[in-house]
């Protein structure tokens, strides 16, 4: 610049002045494509020194139901759902930085579950609207991200948002992420007999802003909300006969209606006859749990962060505020089940599935994970206004990856 057009640099101090705003703002959009809907995160970045991580100035943030997924027989309307959310990065972003802006799309378990095929049109088209873009497109910018990054890069997330990845004195925070299609459990082990008890592919190592850190991450497939209710009715990975009634104690007795998941119609209903309420249910929901998840001994004695799910079925039966979340334990989430689920013609109004949901979650934490009652789960969808996903790691990988931060 000649000195003529930085005239302006003394009247403002150096962090706010426009040179140097422009000099280290740079943005990312990175695309969530989840079993139950597809969303967008345009994120703004400031750097302002080498030595300090980059910092989170905005998110924008857009969502469309239902998921990629539910195009599997029509992957060019499902690209359209991308390309909607896509045209609100180029209002957001400043035309001159759109060639160094990249946008990535990463699919999770609605996509893992479909067809490799299948799977392959969808993300065949979605890279042809990237392409299309004005953006940077980076290789590998659409597929299915790995269960375990899954889980590595939410943690990343959750720990740079809460400050536990920079300065000394890390401690760090697990996370618990429940989808629809999968869930993920990920937290730094503090003890050598964690690490020596527990199986090499639940271990990963990942390096994130000069660091490497020694996850215990795991994705159980098949084990989000929506899977389960489909393995408790014993629905799930099934060839679905027209006609065909699933029935479960978890639903109001009388009801009947069909529900549509990845694509394929379900019909279920209540134990017209048979019993109903929060012990027949637990027993149902447990089959689809116990002995089939890794417990590790440390999660007892330690506290979450949870989110997705969790945080949905903790707003909807108001154990915790929408707008600021909440501190709870593992046994709220049961006595918000026994509640729900012995009272389930006051529920009526809520989903009809209120009670299953919550038994699940329940079951979950409890004979899947083997947390204890009073386990403390922090239920957070934002932290300092940034969505608690793990978009956001993901989007500082991808900019490590193409070296535009450190
Ligand atoms: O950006 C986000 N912030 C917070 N919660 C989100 C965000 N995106 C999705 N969710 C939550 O994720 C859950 C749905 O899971 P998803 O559709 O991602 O399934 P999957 O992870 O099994 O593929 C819902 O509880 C939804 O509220
Ligand atoms: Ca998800």
């Amino acid at each position: 610049h000649s000195n003529r057009e930085m005239w302006f640099q003394e009247f403002f101090p150096p962090n706010v002045c426009p040179i140097n705003a422009k000099a280290n703002t740079f943005y990312g959009i990175m695309f969530d494509a989840g079993s139950t809907g597809t969303r967008i995160h345009i994120y703004t970045f400031v750097q302002k020194s080498p030595e300090n991580l980059p910092e989170v100035e905005g998110e924008i943030f857009e969502s469309v139901k239902p998921g990629l997924s539910a195009y599997a027989d029509q992957p060019e309307k499902g690209a359209e759902t991308v390309k909607t959310l896509l045209d609100m990065a180029v209002d957001a972003v400043p035309p001159h930085l759109w060639k160094k802006t990249p946008v990535v799309l990463k699919a999770t378990a609605g996509l893992r579950l479909l067809s490799e095929e299948k799977a392959q049109a969808l993300l065949s088209e979605v890279k042809e609207v990237f392409e299309e873009s004005p953006f940077l497109v980076p290789e590998d910018s659409v597929g299915i991200m790995d269960g375990s990054h899954e889980g590595i890069l939410a943690w990343i997330t959750v720990n740079f948002l809460t400050g536990q990845l920079s300065g000394q004195n890390q401690q760090t925070v697990g996370i618990l992420d429940l989808g629809g299609a999968s869930t993920q459990i990920t937290f730094l082990p503090r003890f050598e007999e964690t690490l020596k008890e527990t199986p090499e592919d639940f271990l990963t190592s990942f390096e994130m802003f000069n660091s490497t850190y020694k996850l215990y991450t795991h994705s159980y497939l098949g084990f989000g909300l929506k899977a389960a209710r489909l393995a408790t009715l014993g629905a799930l990975n099934m060839e679905v006969v027209d006609g065909q009634m699933f029935r479960s104690s978890c639903l109001p007795k009388q009801l009947e209606a069909e529900w549509h998941f990845g694509g394929v119609k379900y019909q279920y209903g209540g134990n017209k006859e048979g019993e109903t309420g929060f012990k027949p249910c637990y027993l149902e929901v447990l089959k689809v749990v116990k002995g089939k998840l890794h417990q590790p001994d440390e999660i007892r004695e330690s506290s979450f962060y949870a989110f997705s799910y969790y945080y949905d079925r903790a707003t909807d039966t108001n154990l915790i505020d929408y707008e600021h979340g909440g501190v709870l334990e593992v046994r709220d989430f049961e006595r918000k089940a026994k509640e729900v689920c012995d009272n389930m013609e006051r529920y009526n109004s809520a989903s009809p599935f209120l009670c299953m949901d919550l038994t699940y979650i329940t079951a979950l934490l409890k004979e899947g994970f083997g947390f204890r009652d009073n386990t403390v789960l922090k239920l957070t969808k934002k932290v300092n206004n940034i969505e608690t996903s793990w978009t956001l790691g993901a989007t500082f990988y991808l900019l490590q990856s193409l070296g535009m931060t450190y």
